[in-house]
């Protein structure tokens, strides 16, 4: 058994390596670098350990405070989403947190609050499941990696909404499964995204089924902030498709999704 984590551990440890060497010569290896820090190798061991991830793959995107990686587990692929101790953004991170009741005994430390984050998007996830809305299906969240389900095909991950393809034939079935998310959200897991757009939107090109994505920055209703952010993802969602024909008012998707909250209180 012993033998056989250790075999994992290396597994890992030559990926990066090559990953390294690889990008040697970019500026991407600055990158590489501050993602794979001594304590996030540690983390991916213990995930390794588990049995989760057999092997670590490519880069499948590189974002403001966090990289997303493919892997492979025990009978598919997985994405692996490791927020960077680094980030530049903790600021913002940490009044999103703040305002959340679930992490009041949170410490304020730089690295507290990213694996508090982290910890969120896991929550969130499993949340969103619960009330129906399709996205990633978590699996573990360790410190600043969270390893969910893969919504792609092969090594590629499925098309954002904004190139999937849209148009004004099949807009309003997008449209409506997208607000009936928003409102799924809101009435059924108290959660709203607060960073919906056409490109936090993936789409299952067999099924034409939205998935949401990038939930760490989704709220709980009590957060001070939440009517604003529920404001921000309809307006964002009716500007995206109103160039496909699709007319409709923010302001009485929001009033009809707040009356749907209340009735069933
Ligand atoms: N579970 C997943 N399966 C497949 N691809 C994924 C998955 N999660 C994320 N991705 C891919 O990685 C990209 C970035 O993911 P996400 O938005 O969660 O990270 P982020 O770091 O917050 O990104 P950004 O800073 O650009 O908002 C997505 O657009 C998608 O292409």
């Amino acid at each position: 058994m012993k033998k056989e984590v250790t075999r994992k551990v290396e597994r890992i440890d030559t990926q990066v390596d090559e990953m390294r060497v690889r990008r040697k010569d970019s500026n991407a290896l600055k990158v590489i670098e501050n993602v794979f820090d001594d304590a996030t190798l540690k983390t991916l061991y213990t995930i390794s350990n588990k049995g989760i991830i057999k092997a670590l793959g490519g880069s499948i995107s590189t974002g403001k405070e966090a990289n997303v990686f493919l892997a492979e587990g025990e009978d598919r692929n997985l994405a692996v989403k490791i927020y960077r101790i680094s980030s530049s953004t903790f600021n913002s991170m940490e009044e999103y947190i703040l305002g959340d009741p679930r992490f009041r005994n949170v410490r304020h430390s730089k690295r507290d609050i990213i694996f508090a984050w982290t910890k969120k998007e896991h929550r969130n996830l499993e949340r969103a499941i619960e009330a129906g809305v399709k996205v990633p299906v978590p699996i573990i969240s360790e410190r600043n990696v969270l390893v969910m389900e893969f919504m792609g095909e092969g090594e590629r991950s499925y098309p954002q909404l904004k190139e999937a393809g849209v148009n004004k034939e099949n807009a309003r079935a997008f449209f409506d499964t997208i607000s009936k998310y928003i409102e799924l959200l809101y009435t059924k897991a108290n959660l709203v995204h607060g960073d919906l757009s056409e490109y936090n939107i993936l789409v299952d090109p067999h099924t034409q089924e939205p998935i949401f994505i990038d939930m760490g920055q989704s709220v709980t209703l009590e957060h001070p902030k939440s009517q604003e952010f529920l404001r921000r993802d309809i307006e964002n969602i009716i500007r995206y498709f109103k160039k496909y024909g699709i007319d409709a008012d923010p302001e009485k998707l929001y009033s009809t999704i707040r009356e749907i909250k209340e009735k069933g209180q």
